[in-house]
């Protein structure tokens, strides 16, 4: 596989499934045992491995489907795109509209508007240990990004994909990177042979949640290797075997380096050593490039401070909103000296609203803060509002520019309604990013 099939990984905190799987502790805590023992007495050679292909040159014409399945895959045959195989979400309208406008939904859910296309999983020529695993997570049509980009990728392209936060980029590179080893007969004593590169432990996480639910049914093996975790206990799940490995960056390179177990001899390593997602845009090979605009709103964020770059506010703020018809709103504080933030979120033509609190009603937000960290976590996090005493780094480096012992109105933005949470706090001197999905 190749590395470029993981440049869609952006990861994904905190989002529902629909049918989750046992996942592993939050952040703080050590991760359960992230590698299948699914070892198999497979006898095919390595050279078979040699087909990986991450030597495709051609750049593909944009929709073009898999036509072709490789032998050994249980495909399926195509099915007739009817309007009311929606998902189940989307199937009932509600009573008492007018005729008028449900005419104007069905001609609109006919053209597979939002996120959703009128192309179904159960028409990809994938195999049925995969099939069965995605009706289970009761999906079935395919988002923008999954129709524009599986169907290159199962034929070991290089895909280059872009979409925006929420839009099914997970399933776009996770279902061809299962089913291309799967078609290879990985099996544990192969090594590895895909690498999910996601930028941080958190996103790992949940996409390695993902891939546990679409590999439910095959042999191939799947790990783990994230910054804060037992470096020698994911040295001896390496050394087990981990067919489909997520990883963060700098953890991955440190096994890379220093774990003799992992065997990585089919996949391009030079990459994952020189890698930084920019990069991956100079590459020479000239990968499929799959981007989609899609459309929708969002659920709610609440965010502490301002990331360093206007990117991450965006990336924050999809946390929510996530899949098809998903809505909210953002919530962010900002100290008055931080307030030059809103010059680059404006840049990104990102609409905001502002309120002025005084600072008498800070000390109110901190308790109900406290109250829906509670709601979620066993051990709820610290999500301190004492904007003198906090942790933040980057506040306390902005006070010292500013030169500012007190800080006396947060500014808040806001839009929309609440539907569901995300504080990205101080937790005590470290800044991590926590889920809730209690209601503020
Ligand atoms: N085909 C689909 N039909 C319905 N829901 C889907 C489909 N594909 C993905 N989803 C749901 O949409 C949500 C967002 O998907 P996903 O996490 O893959 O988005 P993403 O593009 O990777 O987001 P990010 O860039 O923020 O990581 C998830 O809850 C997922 O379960």
């Amino acid at each position: 596989m190749s590395p470029a099939g993981a440049t869609m990984s952006s990861g994904k905190p905190s989002k529902k499934r629909k049918q989750p799987v046992s996942a592993p502790p939050e952040s703080d805590s050590e991760p359960e045992e992230s590698v299948y023992d699914t070892a198999s007495d497979d006898e095919e050679e390595m050279q078979e491995l040699e087909q990986v292909s991450d030597e495709e040159e051609e750049e593909e014409e944009e929709g073009a489907q898999a036509q072709e399945q490789e032998e050994g895959i249980d495909g399926k045959e195509e099915e007739e795109v009817e309007v009311k195989e929606r998902p189940k979400k989307e199937k009932k309208e509600k009573k008492g509209v007018k005729k008028g406008k449900e005419e104007k939904k069905e001609k609109k859910k006919g053209e597979g508007t939002g996120i959703l296309t009128n192309k179904l999983f159960s028409e990809l020529p994938i195999s049925e240990l995969t099939a069965s695993a995605i009706k289970e997570m009761n999906y079935t049509h395919l988002t923008q990004i999954q129709a524009r980009s599986i169907p290159h990728l199962l034929e070991g392209k290089d895909v280059m994909g872009a979409a925006k936060t929420g839009s099914g980029k997970t399933l776009a590179f996770l279902i061809p990177a299962i089913e291309l080893l799967y078609q290879l007969h990985f099996s544990s004593r192969n090594g590895t042979g895909v690498i999910v590169v996601c930028p941080t432990r958190e996103l790992a996480i949940q996409t390695y949640n993902v891939a546990k639910e679409l590999m439910k049914n095959h042999s191939q093996t799947l790990g783990f290797v994230i910054g804060g975790n037992n470096r020698r206990s994911e040295a001896d799940q390496l050394a087990r075997g981990v067919n489909l490995l997520v990883a963060t960056p700098g953890r991955l390179l440190d096994h890379l380096q220093n774990t003799k177990g992992f065997i990585y001899k089919r996949l391009k390593v030079e990459k994952f050593a020189k890698l930084s997602f920019e990069k991956n845009e100079e590459s020479k090979e000239k990968p499929v490039y799959v981007g989609v605009d899609d459309d929708k709103s969002k659920d709610y964020i609440v965010q502490y401070d301002p990331p360093d770059e206007p990117k991450d506010y965006i990336h924050r703020v999809g946390r929510t909103a996530r899949g098809d018809k998903g809505k909210g709103s953002a919530l962010l504080f900002l100290l008055p000296q931080e307030l030059r933030f809103l010059i680059y979120l404006k840049a990104a033509r990102v609409t905001l609203t502002e309120y002025e609190f005084s600072q008498k009603h800070v000390p109110n937000l901190q308790s109900h803060l406290d109250v829906a960290a509670s709601f979620c976590f066993t051990n709820p996090p610290k999500v301190n509002l004492d904007l003198e005493s906090s942790a933040s780094k980057h506040r306390k480096k902005m006070r010292k520019v500013v030169g500012r012992g007190m800080v006396s109105a947060p500014q808040i933005l806001t839009e929309g309604k609440t539907r569901m949470v995300v504080i990205n706090g101080s937790l005590q001197d470290s800044r991590e990013e926590h889920s809730l999905s209690g209601v503020l």
